[in-house]
C-alpha cells in the first residue's frame, strides 16, 4: 500500500502566523526521517537557519472578513493564549493532525494552533511535494496518480506519526485510507466540518488549479466546486467522523449568534478546537488503559469498513 522508501528529513520549521514563516515543511529527500529529540521542545525540530519559535504577539485587528487577520480582538487573543496554555498541559506532548474537506481551514487554523501550542506546524500536502520532488499535488496526481499520491501520503503520515508536538494539516483525502487512521490516532484527531457551500465559496475565491479533484477547465467556479465537493462528501461518507473531535462551524456559528460561518475568524475556530480537544482528553485520560482500548477497537473498527 504504501511508497517504499519515501524518506524525509525532518527539518520542521516553527510555525509563524502572517508571514513567510508560515511555510513549515521539509527539505528536499535525504533519507530517513530525522529527529534529534522526538520528546522534546518544539525548537528542536526547526529548520536549518529558521528562527526559533517566536513568541505570541497579540495583535488586535478588526476582521476583514478575508481572513488576512488571525485575531479579531485582543480578548480573542488572550482566549486562545489562556486555553492553549490549559491545554498543553492535558496534551502531554501529543500531535494534532487536523482533518477535513479541501477549504476547511486545516492550515490556516493549524498554523495558529501551533503557534499558540509552541508546536511545529506539517502540511502534509507539501511534505508529499518535497518527498516526491514535485512543487504540487497537481502535478504529482497529473505526472504519476491519485494512487501514487495516496501512497506517499501514507508514508510520511506513518513517519509523522512517529514524533511529538506537531500540529498536522492533513490532506482533504487522508481519512480514506484505514492505515492513515492507525497514525493519525497516535494523535489527536480534530475534524473541521464546514458547510460545503462556505467551503465552495472560500475555493472559488482562490481557483481550483492547486486541487486537482476539483480542478474544473470553464464553468461557474463555485457552482463547480461545490458540485465536486459534495460527490467528494458523499464518496467518504463518515470517514471524516473517525476523528477524536469534531468543531461544527454550524454549531460555532449558532454560540455567538452568527447566521453565517463566514462571520467566524481562524481564531474562533482555534479556540473552539482547543476547547474540544482539553475536553476529549479529559474525558479519556482517566483511565489510560481503557481508553488505548478503546482507541484499538476503534481503529480495528475503521480497518473493517
Ligand atoms: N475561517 C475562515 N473564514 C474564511 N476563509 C477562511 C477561513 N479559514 C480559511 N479560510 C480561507 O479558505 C481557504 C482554504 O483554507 P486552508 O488552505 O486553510 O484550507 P485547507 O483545509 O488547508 O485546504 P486544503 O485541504 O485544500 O489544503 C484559504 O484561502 C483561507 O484563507
Ligand atoms: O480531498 C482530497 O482528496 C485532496 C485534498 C488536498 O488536500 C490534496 O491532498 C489533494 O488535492 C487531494
Ligand atoms: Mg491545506
Amino acid at each position: 500500500m504504501e511508497a517504499g522508501g519515501v524518506g524525509l528529513a525532518l527539518q520542521a520549521r516553527a510555525a509563524g502566523f502572517g508571514s513567510s514563516r508560515h511555510r513549515g515543511g521539509l527539505q528536499a529527500p535525504t533519507g530517513s526521517l530525522r529527529v534529534a529529540d522526538p520528546a522534546g521542545p518544539a525548537v528542536a525540530v526547526r529548520a536549518r537557519g529558521s528562527k526559533p519559535v517566536a513568541p505570541l504577539r497579540l495583535r488586535a485587528k478588526k476582521s476583514s472578513g478575508g481572513h488576512e487577520n488571525s485575531h479579531n480582538s485582543v480578548d480573542e487573543a488572550l482566549l486562545l493564549k489562556r486555553k492553549s496554555e490549559e491545554v498543553l498541559f492535558y496534551l502531554n506532548g501529543r500531535c494534532i493532525y487536523l482533518v477535513g474537506m479541501m477549504g476547511s481551514g486545516k492550515s490556516t487554523v493549524g498554523k495558529i494552533m501551533s503557534e499558540v501550542l509552541g508546536y511545529s506546524f506539517f502540511d502534509s500536502d507539501k511534505l508529499v511535494e518535497q518527498a516526491v520532488g514535485m512543487p504540487s499535488v497537481a502535478q504529482i496526481f497529473k505526472v504519476h496518480s491519485e494512487a501514487f499520491f495516496r501512497d506517499n501520503e501514507s508514508s510520511v503520515l506513518r513517519d509523522l506519526s512517529s514524533m511529538r508536538r506537531l500540529v498536522v494539516a492533513t490532506g482533504g483525502g487522508a481519512v480514506i485510507r484505514p492505515i492513515n487512521w492507525r497514525y493519525m490516532k497516535r494523535g489527536l484527531s480534530v475534524w473541521l466540518d464546514v458547510p460545503l457551500d462556505a467551503l465552495a465559496r472560500r475555493i472559488a475565491k482562490v481557483g481550483t488549479a492547486s486541487r486537482p479533484l476539483l480542478d474544473q477547465p470553464s464553468g461557474d467556479p463555485y457552482a463547480m466546486a461545490f458540485s465536486k465537493l459534495s460527490m467528494l462528501a458523499q464518496q467518504r461518507g463518515d470517514a471524516y467522523a473517525n476523528a477524536d473531535v469534531r468543531v461544527s462551524l454550524e454549531e460555532i456559528a449558532c454560540k455567538q449568534g452568527h447566521d453565517d460561518v463566514s462571520k467566524l475568524t481562524p481564531t474562533d475556530i482555534a479556540i473552539e478546537s482547543l476547547h474540544k480537544i482539553e475536553s476529549f482528553v479529559i474525558e479519556h485520560t482517566a483511565d489510560s488503559s481503557a481508553s488505548d482500548a478503546q482507541a484499538e477497537s476503534q481503529i480495528q473498527r475503521i480497518q473493517t469498513l
